[in-house]
């Protein structure tokens, strides 16, 4: 099988100790969630039951997942699926395995799905999964027991037509492999929209890996146009060089961006010149981390993300641009890659300097798009060109980003206001016109 990243497991031994960066002052994910979607239940004019039917999960489910280790030893792990809302069509959304995992975090990126394939106009609800573990700490064979473990505990609510999950932080399209077999295995024959994001010689899509960074780099070449920043020559900062981070930073370098500083869990680099992406790559592939790259400088984690560039795109996790750092951004413009990387009270200081902020259920969304065309191939089995499936891409989120603008300069609202207002209305109305809310 052709593995889209290195292993999941085994550091090298050359990694330095994992540093957790960014993080101090951060707020919980789901009060972010939470409040962003009160602003936008109370905009529309909601009244509270509504709004309460919109922030509470449809389903969720906590599982026990028992792991007979590689040394004979017993672990016990927990993992969740949570279903936000499902009025639009089947749940969907990644799975992520962390050990920074929890219920509540589960339930703000379930919601921000929901959102997302609202405003992308997918017919998805939205959906996630999560077991508290560090894949780094575990053997293949170790993981795939547990994947395979956590898919069999969550049968009751996954399906082709109910739930499908797809790759998020330490997860990638080995584990989505494992998951499509252990359900397949389960109905007796191949159900391969059970989940994307799978290996392409398992009907995954032509697209599909660069899916999500692709369509930050549509978000992000549109919001430079728009502040009249060529991009060609334009600076970028990216932190995370995970799936979504690594191809973000080629696909710019490509366009002739200068990707002037990249982080991963271990550290930061910087090379004011731009970093050879490619090069970075290799040297990640070897060692497992991005620092001690040869042709940059190290950096202190936290101050990539206050670095004077035209474009800062944080690609890792929730949360790291807060009320302690805001005010220190010098980037123009923010393209959320990750799923909630600015938390609120960290929203209203950036707006108030005068910082883009592309929403993450905008800016991230190229994932999905390209998830739901996968299972759409996988309904038709019929496989669609590359060029079809970024063509089409490219389509939705430019539509996308189009309507967050218009609705943000029609009601003078920033461009997360706008696109979750955008998406609750949307998830209302499909309630609406099922009678559940009459
Ligand atoms: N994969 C997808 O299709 C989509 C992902 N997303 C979101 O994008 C984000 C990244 O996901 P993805 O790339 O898939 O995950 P990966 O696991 O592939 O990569 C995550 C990256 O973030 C780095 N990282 C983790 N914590 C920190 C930190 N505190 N500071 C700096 N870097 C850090 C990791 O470092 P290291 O390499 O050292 O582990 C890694 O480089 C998540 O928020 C995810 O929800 C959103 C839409 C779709
Ligand atoms: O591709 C998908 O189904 C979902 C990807 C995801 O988890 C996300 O967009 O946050």
């Amino acid at each position: 099988m052709t593995l889209a990243q290195p292993s999941l497991t085994q550091p090298s031994p050359t990694q330095p100790a994992v540093v957790q960066t960014g993080l101090t002052g951060r707020t919980s994910a789901l009060d972010d969630a939470q409040a962003q979607l009160a602003e936008a239940a109370a905009a529309l004019g909601y009244d509270e039951g509504l709004h309460t039917m919109l922030a509470k999960p449809r389903r969720e489910l906590t599982v026990t997942i028992p792991l007979r280790r590689d040394d004979g030893s017993m672990q016990v792990l927990t993992g969740y699926r949570v279903q936000h809302n499902i009025s639009r069509g089947p749940a969907k959304g990644g799975l992520r395995y962390s050990p920074h995992v929890t219920l509540d975090e589960v339930r703000a990126l379930a919601m921000w799905m929901t959102w997302k394939c609202a405003l992308l106009d997918v017919p998805y609800g939205g959906a996630k999964g999560g077991i508290a573990l560090d894949p780094r700490q575990y053997s293949i064979g170790e993981l795939e027991r547990v994947t395979r473990r956590y898919t069999s505990e969550i049968l009751p609510i996954i399906g082709p037509q109910q739930d499908i999950q797809a790759p998020d932080i330490g997860t990638d399209e080995r584990t989505m492999a494992w998951i499509m077999d252990t359900y397949s295995v389960s109905q007796g024959h191949t159900v391969p929209g059970i989940v994307t994001g799978k290996p392409l010689s398992l009907g995954g899509s032509l697209g599909r890996a660069s899916a999500t960074s692709r369509g930050v780099v549509h978000i992000a070449k549109a919001a430079l146009h728009s502040l009249g920043i060529r991009v060609d020559g334009s600076t970028a900062a990216i932190q995370g060089f995970g799936k979504v981070g690594r191809d973000a930073a080629r696909f710019l370098a490509d366009e002739g961006a200068r990707v002037v500083a990249v982080s991963d869990q271990y550290g930061a680099i910087h090379r004011a010149a731009g970093l050879d992406i490619h090069a970075l790559g290799a040297h990640v592939d070897t060692t497992g981390s991005v620092v001690g790259f040869g042709s940059a400088d190290e950096l202190e984690a936290a101050d990539l993300l206050e670095l004077d560039v035209d474009l800062l795109v944080p690609a890792a996790v929730e949360g790291v641009i807060h009320e302690g750092n805001a005010a220190s951004i010098r980037a123009r413009i923010i393209v959320e890659g990750a799923n909630g990387p600015t938390s609120r009270a960290a929203d209203a200081i950036l707006a108030s300097h005068g910082v883009l902020v592309a929403p993450d259920i905008l800016a991230n969304a190229g994932g999905v798009i390209v998830s739901y065309f996968e299972w759409v191939q996988a309904n038709q089995s019929y496989r669609w060109q590359a060029r079809d499936v970024e063509a089409r891409l490219e389509e939705r989120m430019l539509a996308a980003w189009a309507a967050v603008n218009e609705h943000a300069r029609a009601h003078e609202l920033t461009l997360r206001a706008a696109a979750t207002r955008l998406a609750v209305a949307r998830v209302t109305e499909a309630h609406r016109l099922r009678g559940l809310y009459p």
